[in-house]
């Protein structure tokens, strides 16, 4: 299930389930649709399947019955500690003032426990309610293989990484980030700061200008404004490029170019190799968050948004795992960096009344 704005986006069941990536971009060229997550590394299993129905509708999601209540959710832990994950950001700090890399995006992890089952589909209803814009995803990760059977992949992230309609590409990088406030006049002056800061700007031109470099091989006629923009969620404001193109080649298909895309350095880094390196070696794997979730129908349109702002639930509905992450630069102070990720966490907290 994908939910934005205009319209949601309902897949159920499984024709086929596709175990490597050419399988699935073969199978959209051939006309048949494809729905599912990419893993944050793209040599990890996907879940990517044929599903047996694909339902568009307009309107962000709403759900058909009245959805069965969260439970009351704890954090039972925090994926390093604060103080390690501190400690992290200063240490990438030192590697990126030596050249290691110019960004790198770190992430952290929150443990929530439930004393009942989290209903996917209750959790989706409330973040897509939670959010002016309705968006929300939620994918069961069933068809990744071990480990992953009953597993969901559940946020509501505001972040396009490619949408494919005709011959029009669009995407719509965020980076660069700022907590909101609650007090009016506060917020306007916390989103004027965002957007004047050399740090934040410089931060969000890495992304501007690899999705340039990624996109110009497909497309032609890409418009790409100068300045960001300002987007906001409920929780936070962000630096925001809207890109479109013109694609070359009219087989190309959605999946084709969220996989050219994919990682973006909104949540990898630049140079990516070298951030995918650091990340690996820092965090650990980081399965499907920061990974894309979408759709491509069999006319090779689609959709795929960046699986941010989100978590993973356990099969049993029992536990879950919500992680955030935030850009790293040499110009980066690690407790607004700690502070960046608590804020996110914010979205799938809020959904559970908490945060
Ligand atoms: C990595 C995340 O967010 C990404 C990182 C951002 C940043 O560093 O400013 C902003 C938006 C997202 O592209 C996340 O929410 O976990």
């Amino acid at each position: 299930m994908l939910s934005r704005r205009e319209y949601n986006i309902e897949a159920t069941g499984v024709r086929r389930a596709f175990s490597t990536i050419t399988a699935a971009t073969d199978a959209v060229r051939e006309g048949t649709p494809v729905v599912g997550a990419l893993p944050f590394d793209m040599s990890d299993s996907i879940a990517l399947t044929e599903p047996g129905t694909l339902t568009k509708r307009q309107g962000p999601w709403r759900p058909a019955d009245q959805p069965a209540i969260l439970p009351p959710v704890s954090i039972g832990g925090q994926v390093p500690a604060a103080d390690i994950h501190l400690e992290r950001v200063r240490a990438l700090v030192q590697e990126l003032r030596q050249g290691v890399a110019e960004k790198v995006v770190l992430a952290r992890s929150l443990q929530l426990r439930a004393d009942t089952p989290i209903d996917p589909i209750a959790l989706l209803g409330a973040l897509v309610s939670g959010d002016p814009l309705g968006n929300g995803y939620a994918v069961d990760l069933s068809t990744a293989g071990a480990g992953y059977a009953g597993r969901f992949l559940i946020g509501s992230s505001p972040e396009l990484l490619v949408r494919r309609h005709g011959r029009t590409v669009s995407c719509h990088p965020f980076a660069g980030t700022a907590a909101r406030s609650d007090d009016p006049a506060l917020d306007a002056g916390i989103a004027d700061q965002l957007a004047a800061s050399a740090k934040d700007q410089a931060e969000h031109r890495f992304v501007v200008e690899e999705i340039r470099t990624a996109l110009q091989p497909w497309c032609t006629d890409l418009q790409i404004p100068s300045t960001p923009q300002l987007s906001s969620t409920p929780q936070l404001w962000h630096l925001s490029t809207p890109i479109t193109g013109i694609l070359r080649d009219p087989s190309t298909t959605s999946l084709d170019l969220a996989i050219a895309m994919h990682p973006t350095p909104a949540v990898a880094g630049v140079p990516r190799r070298a951030a995918m390196d650091a990340i690996a070696r820092i965090e650990g794997p980081r399965g499907f968050y920061a990974g894309a979730v979408g759709w491509a129908d069999g006319t090779g349109d689609g959709e795929w948004m960046v699986a941010i702002r989100g978590l993973e639930l356990a099969a049993d509905g029992l536990t879950a795992l919500a992680t955030a992450g935030g850009g790293i630069v040499d110009a980066s102070d690690p407790e607004a960096e700690l502070a960046e990720t608590t804020a996110k966490f914010r979205t799938v907290l809020s959904a559970f009344g908490l945060g």
